[in-house]
Parts: structure tokens; C-alpha cells; sequence
């Protein structure tokens, strides 16, 4: 089975964790692509969904399905149902990072807004230690030098993500050569810093469930 096969597998998957009558959180990437085309299928059923990324939300929208921004859903509903989406990579105890495309600020916001994150990956996303993908921080563009100093103290690799701009109007430092031992120390050390619009540790808000794609089928993470 293609790593393509896999994808579109945990995607029709975590249909399942779509109730009709609420609102869902839609994530952004390949996976979360494929996700969004499988619910088109139940647009009927549900409310709405709220976009992690520009992207998310045309591709949404070309699917007819009903965009709601973030804002507007919670004054209908007290939290989101369910945040789908992807993942660059993700360990045992089901710490993610995010953000190779770019969105991992709107993802998190959208993540904690909901009651559940149901993560969609292939096999090839499970690692022993995280850091072998390069960490995405979102930071302010005049903060740039700031933070990839801090990055080199903490032993990266800092390089700026090369013309690319946010959602949120900000730049991408790629930190490669970390080795994330404890997640959820990493996470709160680099939020801390000013300038740091988040990072791509998904500790606090990670995943509940992983919907793990591999060729004998899909495998279930709680
Ligand atoms: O965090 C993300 C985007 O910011 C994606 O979830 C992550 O990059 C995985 O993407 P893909 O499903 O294409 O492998």
C-alpha cells in the first residue's frame, strides 16, 4: 500500500468521529486534504466547519460545506466536537509536531477549541523521540534574529522557511537537529519568548486519539 493509500484510509476513518448536528475542526495538509473530501459526504449532517488555513477553508468551501469562522462557531456552540488533521510527527505518549505547512498557529487555536483531537497520520509519522522533523516556530518578523539565537542555545539549526509568510502575516523558523526529550517543557520554553507566536510542539493540545494508516489497515492510538 502507497503511503498515498494510507492517508486516504485514516481520513475515511475519522469519519467516524464526525456527529451530525455539530461543528468541526478541520486541520491543514495532504491528510487533512483527503479528510476534507471524505466529509463532503456528510455535509448535509453537520453545521459547519471551522479552517485552520486559508487553504482549508477554500477547500472547504469549493466542497459546498458551511465555513464558519472560529469566533462566530463559539457563540454558537460552547466548544468544537472534534479537531481533525494531520501530523508531521508523533510519539508514544501522543505529543505531536505540526507545521510543515505552515499553519501550526491557527491549528492549535482551533485544536484547543474543540472537545477532541482525533490525528490522522501514515506509519511513517511515528517516532521514538521528536525533533528528526524540523521544528516550525511562528514568530514576528522582528523577532526573527531573537529566536533563532534562542534556537541555537538550545542546540538547533535555525533557517527561515525561505518567502513564506503565515495566514497571520508572520515568518517560519525551521529549528532542525533537535531532539525533544520532554515536549512539554520544549513547548512552554519557546512560547515563552517574545516574538514567539507559537511553536510546532503540540504537547498541551495533543492528540486524543491517532488514527495510525499502515498496509494491514488502520490502527486506533488512544
Ligand atoms: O501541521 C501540518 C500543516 O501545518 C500538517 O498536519 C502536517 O504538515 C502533516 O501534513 P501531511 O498530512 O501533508 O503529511
Amino acid at each position: 500500500m502507497t503511503q498515498d493509500e494510507m492517508k486516504q484510509k485514516v481520513a475515511e476513518a475519522a469519519l467516524a468521529y464526525v456527529k451530525p448536528g455539530t461543528i468541526v475542526g478541520v486541520g491543514t495538509g495532504s491528510t487533512a486534504n483527503m479528510f476534507i473530501d471524505a466529509l463532503a459526504s456528510m455535509k448535509g449532517d453537520i453545521i459547519g466547519a471551522v479552517a485552520s488555513s486559508e487553504a482549508t477553508a477554500a477547500r472547504l468551501a469549493g466542497h459546498g460545506i458551511t465555513v464558519l469562522d472560529l469566533n462566530e462557531a463559539l457563540t454558537q456552540v460552547a466548544s468544537l466536537s472534534v479537531y481533525i488533521d494531520g501530523a508531521d510527527e508523533f510519539d508514544a505518549g501522543k505529543n505531536l509536531t505540526k507545521g510543515g505547512g505552515g499553519a501550526l498557529t491557527r491549528e492549535k487555536i482551533v485544536a484547543a477549541a474543540s472537545d477532541a483531537f482525533i490525528c490522522i497520520v501514515d506509519e511513517s509519522k511515528r517516532v521514538d523521540c521528536l525533533g528528526a522533523f524540523p521544528l516550525p516556530i511562528e514568530v514576528i518578523p522582528m523577532a526573527r534574529e531573537l529566536v533563532a539565537g534562542i534556537a541555537r542555545k538550545l542546540g538547533g539549526n535555525p533557517v527561515l522557511r525561505d518567502g513564506f509568510i503565515t495566514d497571520n502575516g508572520n515568518l517560519i523558523i525551521d529549528v532542525h537537529g533537535l531532539k525533544i526529550t520532554d515536549a512539554r517543557a520544549l513547548e512552554d520554553e519557546l512560547n515563552s519568548v517574545p516574538g514567539v507566536v507559537t511553536n510546532g510542539i503540540f504537547s498541551h493540545q495533543g492528540a486524543d486519539v491517532v488514527l495510525m494508516g499502515t498496509p494491514a489497515g488502520v490502527e486506533t492510538i488512544r
